[in-house]
């Protein structure tokens, strides 16, 4: 009753451990009744010898000794124990979560999850990581602590009855609203843990693809909104949190009512025995005593399951975040159709970049990457940069976007120092975030219109590939859904709307073929009629396609022989 099934079912394979676990509570618990039995002793035995009245055959103390040995005895037995039950549940614990993580990962890692474009990395991790622990917790604590109090308690509760059915009725109501008070609160506090994990994992899942595409937001100068969404995420998760602890604390509160009024109950009981010598059984003083002691036994179960209220909540909350870790997977939709082609859109006009001997190099021990290089990229045409492997050429497009200052040289535009604002880039290891087409645009271009969308999925060949879905076309992490070609014209696509008058693409070619890189080249030499466009191109056909072709050699640039080619 007090214990969620889906989580019990969890320690399937692993029962012997958990019954080994609660026994060892059990018999902890039990240790402090055989401790309240002999301290009762003791002190009728103190109060006996105080008054005059106890056997004088054990010599001074004699009575005293037997029940004080036991004390001691006790107190020792329990501390064994409660070693052994923290080695097994730790054990259980372990086990568990090694079993879930192994089968999680297992399911996780299957082709078919891996292409749910509903997935996100951050929220698995959290299922893996956290969620994991939580259940852990919640099978290797709370769940044996659960148990015990539902055989602890009413066994207690017959022991007191037998002595006090007065008493025992008494303390059964105040158990009742101990437990019970707190599980009519239940419903708000599992919402409302519900609610923090679930802003816990949208934080942690927006935070991990941040730092994957960190290169990505800051190229497309996209940082400051992302900044922004994850302080949102986390005054969410704040706010979650404080809610949840005020749910907890009138949980609290609630339980203890009960524990004190049954607390009440029972001394007054006690005393009104002490008083009434004859109105119960058997009112010697060591058993008053040691009723009034088991009284309070009755509620340590209750404290220790409210001790285990974090790892309890937690293991619920992360049920859900690990149901859909190991659930079904969807199926992305299909996405061939016929290519089509539109213009690309009009962006502002510069005339000319001009790098003006630029000299480069990593450190002082390095050769020159560029040295005292000169050339100049108009609009209008579309730049190919050519050059063998290691001659610079990325070099070249990191002195462009700032990321690297030229050691000697100028690098201007329409007369004026080049900024990173002037530029928007494709590199070759772009990154697609989780989440539709439009959601992936509009991070870049919050401003851009629905049809300025359409216009740069048609520019890169994509409007007809993404039916029937269209802007509205749901992407996995990192592109994980869509073909290599696709996921490059994506991101060409998403560049395009970035109204920025420098165009710099990394072999935007490369994992298209012939028909599909033609259809790109044709774009984007249409959008070089507004742009300033050059890219690194190594295939035949992009060098072909571009207006001219500068190449990299030896820290130079120089015009190539390549021909021009008039048309594709
Ligand atoms: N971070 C770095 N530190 C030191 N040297 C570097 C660094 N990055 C690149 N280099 C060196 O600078 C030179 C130019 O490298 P770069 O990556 O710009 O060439 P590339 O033309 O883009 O090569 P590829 O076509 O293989 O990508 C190479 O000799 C390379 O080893």
């Amino acid at each position: 009753m007090l214990v969620n099934k889906r989580l019990l079912q969890l320690t399937k394979g692993n029962r012997v451990r958990l019954a080994g676990v609660t026994a060892l509570l059990f018999t902890a618990t039990a240790s402090y009744w055989v401790q309240a039995w002999f301290l009762a002793h003791a002190l009728a035995a103190l109060v006996g010898l105080m008054q005059g009245t106890a056997n004088p055959d054990g010599g001074p103390g004699g009575p005293l000794l037997t029940p004080l040995a036991g004390v001691l005895a006790c107190g020792m037995a329990r501390l064994v124990l409660l070693q052994f039950h923290a080695r097994l549940a730790g054990t259980l614990g372990s086990a568990v979560r090694l079993e879930l993580r192994r089968s999680l990962a297992e399911r996780l890692l299957q082709p078919d999850r891996l292409r749910d474009t509903s997935d996100r990395s951050g929220a698995r991790r959290l299922a893996l990581s956290e969620g994991v622990d939580g259940v852990d917790n919640y099978i290797s604590n709370y769940i044996p602590h659960a148990f015990q109090l539902q055989l602890v308690v009413p066994l207690l509760l017959l022991w007191i009855a037998w002595f006090n059915p007065m008493l025992a009725g008494a303390l059964f109501l105040a158990v009742a609203v101990a437990v019970g008070a707190p599980k009519l609160w239940g419903k708000v506090l599992s919402a409302r843990g519900q609610r923090h994990w679930d802003s816990y994992e949208a934080l942690s899942a927006d935070f991990l693809e941040a730092l994957q595409g960190m290169r990505t937001l800051k190229i497309l100068h996209a940082v400051p909104r992302i900044r922004d969404k994850l302080n949102r995420r986390s005054q969410e998760l704040h706010r979650a949190t404080v809610s949840t602890m005020r749910t907890s604390l009138v949980d609290t509160a609630l339980a203890d009512l009960g524990i004190q009024a049954g607390m009440l109950a029972a001394a007054a009981l006690a005393a009104y025995s002490v008083l009434n010598p004859g109105s119960t059984p058997a009112a010697t003083p060591a058993t008053t005593y040691f009723l009034l002691m088991l009284a309070s036994e009755v509620f340590r179960p209750v404290r220790d399951l409210a001790r285990q209220w974090h790892a309890g909540y937690l293991g619920l909350s992360a049920l859900g975040s690990i149901d859909a870790a190991g659930g079904t997977s969807q199926t992305t939709p299909a996405r061939k159709a016929p290519f089509r082609h539109e213009p690309g859109a009009a962006v502002g006009l510069p005339e000319s970049l001009r790098l003006e001997d630029v000299s480069f190099r990593y450190s002082s021990e390095d050769p020159w990457v560029l040295h005292n290089a000169s050339a100049e990229f108009h609009r209008g045409s579309l730049i190919a940069l050519a050059g063998p492997s290691g001659s610079g050429k990325s070099t070249l497009f990191d002195l462009l976007l700032g990321f690297l200052n030229p050691d000697s040289g100028s690098i201007t535009m329409d007369g004026r120092p080049l900024v990173p604002a002037d530029i928007s880039v494709v590199s070759q290891r772009s990154y697609l975030f989780p989440g539709t087409v439009r959601e992936n645009f509009s991070m870049v271009a919050p401003a851009a219109t629905e049809g300025r969308m359409q216009h740069v999925l048609a520019a890169v060949g994509l409007a007809g590939e993404l039916q029937p879905d269209g802007l509205d076309t749901r992407l996995a992490e990192a592109g994980g859904s869509v073909s290599g070609g696709q996921l490059q014209r994506l991101a060409i696509a998403r560049a395009l709307l970035v109204d920025r008058p420098v165009l710099l693409l990394d072999e935007p070619t490369s994992a298209l073929n012939q028909q599909l890189a033609a259809h790109v080249l044709t774009g984007l030499r249409e959008v070089a009629r507004d742009r300033i466009v050059l890219m690194i191109a190594h295939r035949p056909e992009a060098l072909a396609a571009a207006d001219t072709v500068l190449r990299m050699d030896a820290g130079t640039l120089y015009p190539s022989n390549q021909p021009k080619a008039a048309q594709l």
